[in-house]
């Protein structure tokens, strides 16, 4: 069985004239241990799904089951990560990670060791003591994967995760967060707008149209296995994100045409 059914998931903001039909009826299976990116044109409801399986926003019609189980509301066994770290800015880089363990119940030493584990996995030991504001966007970034990890999620959320990071760095975290999935195994649901990003890391790459969001494509890379960056100038590799431009050219022109007609 898979781990995420997205039924017939529709979402309307607002009503009457104002109304905005974000998401048409979607229907989508996520397997245990998927990396699935969703690629597709600005506003076509990315992280309107995203925030319906996190259980931030309620679907107007259809529901999404986990485990079997309807989503009803946030909960520890989805973790998600925003585009900016969203970290407490007061606390240092371990008490940051060790706030969702503690929060949970755990003793403080318990918490701690739980915190250094998932800070040495997105390699930062050595910045425990550091507060935000002293580390870079990619490091803050680390940080909010390792708090999201550290509550021991089934699923990870990550929206945009690397948007607002400058392009090495942007590919370094790219390598890193494919380890990390590789080490733990869990399932990741991640948006981006970037193509080379999705076939780099998704078992499954969904392509969106213009709002109402639809799915328009699925593709099933096969360099998600690979630790080798080189993947990227492969045959598949060119030929795959052809056809992708192509789709998103397509919808993009579509919502840019909604833009200007509104
Ligand atoms: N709370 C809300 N109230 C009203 N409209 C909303 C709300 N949230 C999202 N929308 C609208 O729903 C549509 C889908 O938004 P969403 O943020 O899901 O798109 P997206 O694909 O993630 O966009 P982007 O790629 O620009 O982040 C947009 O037209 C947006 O303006």
């Amino acid at each position: 069985m898979a781990k995420v059914h997205f039924e017939q998931v529709s979402k309307r903001f607002g009503s009457g004239p104002q109304a905005v039909q974000a998401l048409e009826p979607i229907s989508l299976a996520i397997e245990e241990g998927a990396f699935t990116c969703l690629l597709g044109p600005s506003g076509c409801g990315k992280s309107t799904l995203l925030n319906i399986l996190a259980g931030f926003e309620h679907p107007t019609s259809g529901q999404v089951l986990m485990d079997g189980l309807r989503v009803r509301g946030p909960d520890s066994r989805r973790g998600v990560v925003f585009q900016q770290g969203a970290l407490f800015t007061w606390m240092n880089v371990l008490d940051n990670v060790a706030f969702g363990p503690l929060a949970t119940g755990k003793s403080a030493a318990e918490a701690a060791r739980i915190a250094a584990q998932y800070i040495e996995m997105v390699g930062l030991s050595g910045f425990a003591k550091r507060f935000p504001y002293e580390l870079s966007g990619g490091m803050q970034q680390r940080v909010g994967i390792a708090r999201a990890l550290a509550n021991s999620p089934e699923i990870l959320l990550m929206d945009e995760p690397f948007a607002a990071l400058d392009a090495q760095t942007r590919e370094l975290l790219q390598e890193e967060i494919k380890r990390i999935w590789h080490e733990t195994h869990k399932t990741i649901l991640w948006i981006t707008h970037s193509i080379d990003e999705a076939l780099f890391l998704a078992t499954e790459v969904v392509v969106m149209s213009a709002r109402p969001g639809r799915i328009k494509a699925k593709f099933q890379p096969r360099f998600a296995q690979s630790n080798d960056p080189a993947v990227v100038a492969s045959a598949e590799f060119v030929r795959m994100k052809a056809e992708i431009f192509g789709l998103l050219r397509e919808e993009a022109l579509t919502a840019q045409r909604q833009e200007t007609e509104r």
